[in-house]
């Protein structure tokens, strides 16, 4: 069973999480994302989702056009887990690959 995070380690991982905000109502972390067009959007989508499979942690998503916003909570723990900074981690990680 993964637990949320403590006031301290929310603040330490945050702190290598500079482009994320935390989020209330779940507690979270939220980034937007924009593209040069809906096609580089899906492309990204696409291989946040094989991360999500992979790690069995999944984000909650909006898109429209070339704008791709994530918000990463995790449900089972209802608030920020090390799940959710190690996908955001291996989601910043796509964008310099
Ligand atoms: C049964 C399965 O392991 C759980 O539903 C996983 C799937 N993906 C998940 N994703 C997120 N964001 N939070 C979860 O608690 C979660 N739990």
């Amino acid at each position: 069973m993964i637990g949320k995070l403590s006031g301290d380690e929310r603040a330490q991982e945050l702190a290598s999480l500079p482009e994320w905000t935390l989020v209330a109502e779940p507690e979270g972390i939220k980034r937007r994302f924009t593209f040069s067009d809906f096609s580089e959007a899906f492309g990204f989508m696409t291989r946040v989702a094989l991360l999500a499979e992979q790690a069995n942690h999944h984000p909650e998503w909006f898109n429209v056009y070339n704008r791709v916003d994530i918000t990463l909570t995790t449900h089972d723990a209802d608030g920020l887990s090390r799940r959710d900074i190690d996908l955001a981690k291996a989601i910043d990680a796509l964008l310099s690959a």
